[in-house]
């Protein structure tokens, strides 16, 4: 089973899919971008980091399961090879998931929305910053990414199998074991 997590920044996604690696044997499907590495980023664990030419050559060859842009004009995309069989795990936007569901064999895939409220989401990216380090520039991107995000997850719960709350106090175990509980039920 493919366990695809979908969800606004700082709702969790990456923490779920790190737990469901590293104790429950899921395989993380590793994503292309055009991104730059953050710091303590490796390339081949986090991402594989390209260029835009690179990713346009994947584009061209067909060998992407999906792709998608996301701020700054970043790309995202992951190989079809690794939608065909096994335990794995990945992140995906919504676009990136409508298109996985439309390119790939759709009975193997687990979908989760991962929600919490926006006081949550603003507390984890400020963290993230550090607070003394945080100034206008980060406040402009959490309204930007505050205001993609209410737009680009808007009515998603009906095309989830399980919606799950990850809010500030919540143990991220037991969202983990929630979404392996259901998964569980679809996977006979
Ligand atoms: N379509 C698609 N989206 C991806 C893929 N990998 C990551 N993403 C999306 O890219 C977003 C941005 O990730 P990232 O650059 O690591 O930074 P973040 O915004 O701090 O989480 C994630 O929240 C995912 O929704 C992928 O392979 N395909
Ligand atoms: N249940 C939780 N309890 C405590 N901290 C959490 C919880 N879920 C996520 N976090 C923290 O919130 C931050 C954002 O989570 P992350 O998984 O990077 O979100 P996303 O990948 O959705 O952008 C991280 O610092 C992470 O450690």
């Amino acid at each position: 089973m493919i366990i695809v997590l979908l969800g606004p920044s700082g709702s969790g996604k990456s923490t779920i899919e790190n737990e469901l690696a590293t104790h429950h044997g899921f395989e993380k499907i590793i994503s292309y971008t055009t991104r730059k590495p953050r710091d303590g980023e490796v390339n081949g664990k986090d991402y594989y980091f390209t260029d835009q030419n690179s990713f346009a050559t994947m584009l061209n060859a067909g060998i992407l399961a999906e792709y998608d842009r996301y701020t700054y004009d970043r790309l995202y995309g992951s190989l079809k090879s690794d939608y065909l069989e096994g335990n794995k795990v990945v992140v995906l936007t919504p676009n990136g998931f409508r298109q996985v569901k439309q390119n790939c064999p759709q009975n193997n895939i687990f979908t989760v929305l991962v929600r919490s409220n926006l006081g949550t989401r603003v507390k984890r990216y400020i963290d993230r910053c550090g607070i003394d380090k945080f100034d206008y520039k980060d406040k402009d991107e959490i309204c930007n990414r505050t205001e993609r995000d209410y737009g680009m997850f808007l009515g998603l719960e009906r095309e989830v199998n399980l919606v799950v709350d990850n809010n500030e106090g919540t143990d991220i175990n037991d969202v983990v074991n929630e979404i392996l509980e259901t998964e569980r039920m679809y996977n006979v």
